[in-house]
């Protein structure tokens, strides 16, 4: 069947700030407490979003979550008025509130992993809602992410929303982030490769100063829920090394599209021979190995070259979405302008300002969730997600109209800021026609 990727963005929530919220994320950590824009935050993956609908490729939009997450501070003890609960928690527990306010469910590649009909033994669409065990934050993402799929890939007949996996360590899934999915065209049957940062039961290999997030387990289960053949379906585990500087997803160290896999020579353990097997199992594979003493370790996690969209044009070759931060290191820049000059399948850079998102560590793969869909599948999705011109110019004037351009810390407690919020997401689950999917409509 003839089928196509496409890319859903999240959109940045009202309440984006950098709350150093994520130990192992280095811009996280270094960005804690700096004033943020949500404003430009939203207005700079719009654009991102437009230009890609304008290249012709589908894309979809992803809605915010409902923040400050009021249920969730009550269910900590922050009682009363809407209002006495945001000032109990600003003064009582601050990293609570922010927790409680953080727009983290922008980097939709943690939303979900998702598999295509053709891999699957039931011909469904198949997503597995993340549990993003490993931050309390990104936790409580779960539930709403799950109800915002189900709004946009509404038809079970084509598609099917797996629940989060059991909330504990065990089963920690960060989803697409950490998986990779290979093959010729995209409607064929592909080649799925999960990677995970530790197995739950030790074996001994795993990060010494930051968390892996993604366990052996929790892949497994995916696999399972998603009804993938054993012998198209591999496993890989992340260079703990890596781990420890500040890779915390594998797509910050390793992006793939078709027969393409762009990763760093220290990506994964035993990488020779995963690279075999997958040389073996991917008819036309072809690794672009970046070796270490062209770009570092240290120089990907800070450029996030890595964390690009590996995009297939319509000539055959691939084009490469990157954050501004790489063009602004020389030596990352000389890399890849040298491999686009190598005749290699990589033919075109393209380079997009999302420092807003970059700040707190996501760069263009962690705004985006692919999907491959048929044209039956893409019939059968909430039409009113997509992006053309028309939605871009509808949603860059509820941003204008909504959000603020300067938040901090001290903001959150606001309880101006929370009734902005609800106003603004009630009127875009009407734009975006996804019915009273938050919990404060019902
Ligand atoms: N795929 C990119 C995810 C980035 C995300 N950052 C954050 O949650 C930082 C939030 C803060 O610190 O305010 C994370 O680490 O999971």
């Amino acid at each position: 069947m003839k089928a196509f990727e496409a890319n859903f963005d999240g959109l940045v929530g009202l309440t984006h700030h950098y709350a150093g919220l994520s130990f192992g994320n280095e811009a996280s950590t270094r960005n804690q407490l700096q004033p943020s824009n949500p404003r430009l935050a939203a207005k700079q993956g719009l654009l991102k979003m437009k230009a890609l609908a304008d290249m012709g490729y589908v894309q979809g939009v992803i809605p915010p979550h409902e923040r400050p997450n009021l249920p969730l501070l009550r269910q900590l003890g922050f009682s009363g008025s809407d209002e006495q609960v945001l000032a109990q928690a600003a003064k009582q527990a601050p990293q609570l509130l922010s927790a409680a306010s953080s727009a983290s469910a922008m980097w939709v590649a943690n939303a979900a992993t998702v598999s295509p009909s053709a891999d699957s033994a039931d011909g469904r669409v198949h997503f597995t809602v993340a549990n993003l065990n490993n931050k309390f934050h990104r936790a409580i993402e779960a539930p709403e992410t799950a109800d915002l799929l189900r709004a946009i890939f509404r038809d079970p007949q084509h598609f099917s929303v797996h629940d989060a996996l059991p909330q504990v360590a065990l089963f920690g899934d960060e989803g697409a982030a950490n998986h990779n999915r290979f093959g010729a065209d995209y409607g064929d049957a592909g080649v799925q490769l999960f990677v995970y940062g530790r197995e739950g039961k030790s074996s001994g290999t795993e990060p010494a100063r930051y968390p892996a997030r993604q366990t052996r387990e929790a892949s497994e289960a995916v696999a399972r829920l998603h009804q993938l053949h054993q012998e198209r379906t591999v496993y890989a585990q992340q260079n703990p090394a890596v781990i420890d500087q500040g890779v915390f997803h594998n797509d910050v160290i390793a992006v793939s599209n078709q027969q393409v896999f762009f990763c760093h020579e220290d990506a994964f353990v035993n990488q020779p021979q995963l690279l075999a097997d997958l040389q073996t199992r991917i008819p036309g594979f072809c690794a672009i190995e970046v070796p270490r003493n062209k770009v570092s370790v240290a120089d990907a996690v800070n450029t996030y070259l890595f964390n690009s969209q590996l995009l297939q044009r319509t000539d055959g070759g691939m084009l490469l979405v990157l954050p501004e931060e790489s063009r602004q290191h020389s030596g990352v820049w000389r890399y890849l302008s040298e491999l686009v000059e190598s005749g290699g399948p990589i033919r075109e850079l393209k380079v997009f300002d999302l420092r807003e998102s970059m700040y707190n560590g996501g760069g263009p793969a962690c705004l985006r969730l692919r999907v491959v869909l048929t044209e039956a599948e893409r019939q059968a999705l909430n039409p009113a997600v997509l992006m053309n011109d028309r939605l871009f110019g509808v949603l860059n004037d509820w941003v204008d109209r909504h959000y603020r351009d300067r938040l901090t810390q001290a903001d959150l407690a606001d309880p101006q800021l929370l009734r902005e919020g609800r106003y603004a997401l009630d009127e875009l689950t009407q734009l975006l026609d996804l019915g009273s999917v938050y919990a404060f409509q019902r």
